[in-house]
């Protein structure tokens, strides 16, 4: 089996496949494995409708002729659109293997889009672009072939307008950064993927995969699981909330700096002046941001904060303030959850300038030397060394007031816990999206919260 969670950028594919060839493989033999897995997810989902392959001038469309003579060898009635010819050598044997016939356009049952896929470089041109739609619109179910056509592989991006969405997206070989992230992503229906001997690349972006954790051991007390202080501000909501996310997921000991008035009862609040409260040497991760508020005395709680150079998250509010000198120097590990706004604001402050979202949120990275949790519906996780992954699909429901919280205290309670900075990231990430699964249709921030417990068990 293919290594399920690695993502590949189209470079590190051919890197790949090129692996595969020097180890004996052929193009055409890769093209064979790749079109006759994809033609048994085909042939399940026509049962015995007619199919229509649209084939591309390169191994996309390679694969296409493949799939269709397969189908065809499997007494399928099919047909072929070819609009172009065959441009690489194992395009065109394909094509000379294939012995079915062609057609300007099919319709009816499944269409199956073998266009392009990783080797697209620019927008399909309108003839092109408008025949996909043509035959998505007259077929009952619609299967793309490694990638729907018309969609930038290495970021997700489409590169056309009104492109069709399919039921089925079939990737060859690896996940590509376009099946993981929108908008591409909305565009693919159910995903699939296809062996073809692709090894495991070291450096290669991962899903987000459910995490090993351990129940507390059995001369375990609250400080060896873990003291996670949260700096309160104004809106001390925003601190419960992270707290009610915080012990469930790993600490043994939550404690709120300042006045936490509305805390639950299991909660401890230190309404010391912050420098003093800071000063408790069992204090084994920070939480800083949620409800902090954007003033001066916000920032100054910041910049205390992170002078203690412990474990620390930076969410929120926070993150409107941090700038590069309050980083300088610090060698204990920092997390940062921005969302889309706050990342802006963030790339500003540390002055971040990069071409699409990947290389920005790992750039950003790099600059604040942490890790960075770029939260959205597609939620990566940087590491400052490149490391890169990304989050499953989770449920549209988290779009609701507190679930940022929620999950700032979850990544806290994880360092509290002792995770590296990138783990705590990942399996908070993790613990959040089986919360929100678990909480079912129009949650609350707290009821969310009140299902990581069970999101934990799921890792015990
Ligand atoms: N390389 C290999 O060993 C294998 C490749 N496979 C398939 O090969 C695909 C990649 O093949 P290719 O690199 O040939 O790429 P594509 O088949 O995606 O097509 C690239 C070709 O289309 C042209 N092109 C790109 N954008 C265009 C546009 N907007 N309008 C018109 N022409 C355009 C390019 O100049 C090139 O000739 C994968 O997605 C996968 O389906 C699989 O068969 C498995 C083995
Ligand atoms: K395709």
């Amino acid at each position: 089996m293919p290594p399920s969670d690695q993502v590949l950028t189209v470079a590190q594919m051919q890197a790949a496949e090129q692996a595969l060839i020097d180890g004996g493989e052929s193009v055409d033999s890769l093209m064979l494995k790749a079109g006759r897995g994809a033609a048994e997810w085909i042939f399940r989902l026509a049962v015995d409708r007619p199919v229509t392959v649209l084939c591309g001038p390169g191994n996309n469309g390679g694969d296409g002729y493949v799939i269709a003579e397969t189908l065809r060898a499997w007494d399928l009635p099919v047909t072929v659109v070819a609009p172009l010819e065959p441009a690489t050598d194992a395009a065109r044997n394909a094509r000379t293997a294939y012995w079915g016939g062609f057609s300007a356009v099919g319709h009816g049952g499944v269409f199956v889009d073998c266009l392009f896929g990783s080797g697209l470089s620019r927008p399909l041109g309108d003839e092109l672009a408008g025949l996909v739609r043509t035959l998505a619109g007259t077929h009952a179910s619609c299967v793309a072939v490694d990638l729907p056509s018309g969609i930038s592989s290495d970021d997700g991006v489409l590169l056309n307008e009104d492109l069709p969405r399919y039921d089925l997206t079939v990737a060859l070989g690896a996940w590509k950064f376009a099946h993981r992230l929108l908008p591409a992503r909305k565009a693919m229906g159910e995903l699939r993927l296809v062996d073809i001997g692709v090894a495991r690349v070291d450096e290669a972006a991962r899903v987000i995969s459910r995490p090993a954790l351990a129940a507390p051991t059995q001369d375990a007390h609250k400080y060896t699981r873990g003291l996670l202080a949260i700096v309160e501000g104004p809106m001390p909501g925003a601190a419960a909330l992270a707290a009610s996310g915080a012990v469930h997921a790993g600490a043994g000991y939550i404690k709120v700096l300042g006045e936490a008035s509305g805390l639950p009862v299991w909660a401890v609040a230190d309404p010391r002046p912050l420098d003093e409260a800071l000063e408790d040497r069992r204090i084994a991760a920070l939480l800083v941001g949620p409800g902090l508020g954007r003033d001066g005395a916000a920032e100054a709680k910041l910049e205390a904060a992170l002078a203690f150079d412990l474990p620390t998250l930076v969410d929120a509010d926070a993150l409107h303030l941090l700038n590069p000198a309050m980083v300088a120097g610090r060698s204990a590990p920092l997390v940062i959850t921005p969302h889309a706004g706050e990342f802006a604001a963030l790339a500003q402050a540390f002055g971040v300038e990069a071409e699409g979202r990947i290389d920005a949120v790992r750039a950003l990275a790099s600059a604040v030397g942490g890790v960075v949790g770029a939260k959205g519906p597609d939620t990566l996780v940087a590491g400052s060394n490149g490391r890169l992954a990304i989050a499953p699909p989770a449920s549209s429901w988290l779009s609701t007031a507190g679930t940022g919280d929620v999950l700032a205290g979850i990544i806290a309670s994880r360092l509290a816990s002792g995770d590296d900075a990138f783990a705590a990231a990942c399996h908070g990430v993790w613990l959040h999206g089986e919360a929100a699964r678990r909480a079912g249709p129009a949650f609350s921030a707290s009821e969310l919260a009140a299902h990581v417990s069970g999101a934990y068990a799921a890792c015990l």
